[in-house]
């Protein structure tokens, strides 16, 4: 009989995920992704079961990383709620498994993962493609992902102005006093991206909020909302004009409504840029468009687990 999983909360998900242990690990699977050997990683196309009654999804993301013999699923609850609902729009979990007897080792928070390893790819996509003098750093929204944007793009980059705008002003002003630095609030999107040298879109919009007459040439954009098949954050401008790069290319086709309904075509994959076979074009418009990958989980959840364990050691030889 296999143990029970462990348990592992949102608190020691939040102590136990690091960037700087997080970022690397997302570089090397993304880059396994997209060598595309089905023998190595194994990530089907997420599955999502809408929630009509309650303008929801539970999208569900199995996947395998061989050379970390990491097997995982995350499964996340998103919702499109009213503007003045308290009730959190995503939650998630990941169950981790031995891959070799096919248990749960353990359960933990996917809420805090999914936040974090967001966030992280989002910077990963910054660091190869934003322009190298990047300013001005500009977040379109105020939620759970925006505060994880803002985390780690100011741990690993040096900005001189960081703007926020969000769809409700006094949402934004709180996002902005929450924080440890200093964030300008605007109440005008166009006002907030005109001359951001890198800006993130972490909104619940199904229509595009940010348009590329606005955009600076050169900008680097980091789309993460938007990941059904008929909503949009960017316009057909921006999405044309951009040279744009993704997480997954399957996912991208089958979930992006700024890439299905613009036309726009991929340039290529993060994964094949940290590969080198795709190029970084830095000095153009890019757009990287995130949807959020089951591998990502899967390291995340590792990472988590193997730091827990540590910790559980360090405490049993304290304690004889
Ligand atoms: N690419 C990825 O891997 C992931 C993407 N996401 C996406 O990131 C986005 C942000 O996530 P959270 O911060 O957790 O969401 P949230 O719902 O807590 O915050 C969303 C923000 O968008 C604003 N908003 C809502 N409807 C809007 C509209 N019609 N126009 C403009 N702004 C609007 C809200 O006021 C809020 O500031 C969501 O679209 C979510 O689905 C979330 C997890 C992973
Ligand atoms: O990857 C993810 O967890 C999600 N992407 C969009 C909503 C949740």
């Amino acid at each position: 009989m296999s143990e029970l999983p462990v348990l592992i909360s949102r608190d020691e998900v939040m102590r136990f995920l690091q960037n700087g242990d997080l970022i690397p690990r997302l570089e090397a699977v993304l880059g396994k992704f997209s060598e595309r050997n089905n023998a190595e990683v194994i990530q089907p196309l997420r599955t999502t079961i809408p929630l009509q009654k309650y303008n929801g999804f539970l999208g569900i993301m199995p996947a395998y990383v061989a050379h970390e013999d990491i097997l995982a699923t995350k499964m996340v609850s998103f919702y499109q709620r009213d503007k003045d609902s308290v009730l959190p729009a995503h939650q998630a979990t990941v169950l981790l498994f031995d891959p070799e007897r096919g248990n749960v080792t353990a359960v933990m928070d996917g809420t805090v993962i999914t936040e974090k390893r967001t966030a992280a790819v989002s910077a990963i996509s910054a660091k190869l493609l934003m322009p190298a003098s990047a300013e001005v750093l500009c977040i379109l929204g105020s939620g759970p992902q925006a505060v994880s944007h803002y985390e780690v793009f100011t741990e690993m980059f040096s900005f001189r102005e960081i703007r926020v705008w969000s769809r409700r002003r006094e949402r934004a002003e709180q996002f902005a006093s929450a924080l440890q630095g200093p964030v300008t609030v605007y109440s005008s999107v166009k006002d907030a991206v005109v001359g951001a040298d890198v800006i993130i879109t972490v909104t619940m919009a199904t229509e595009p909020v940010l348009l590329g007459e606005w955009v600076k040439p050169g900008a680097h954009v980091a789309a993460v909302g938007a990941c059904r098949p008929n909503w949009r954050e960017l316009d057909d401008a921006l999405m044309r004009e951009a040279v744009v790069y993704v997480d997954s290319r399957e996912g991208a086709a089958a979930e992006s409504g700024d890439i299905i309904l613009s036309g726009a075509s991929v340039f290529a994959e993060l994964g094949e840029v940290i590969n080198g076979t795709k190029p970084a074009e830095r000095e153009k418009t890019t757009v990287f468009k995130s949807l959020g990958m089951g591998i990502q989980d899967a390291v995340s959840a590792k990472l988590v687990f193997d730091q827990w364990k540590s910790q559980q050691l360090r405490t049993n030889t304290k304690d004889p």
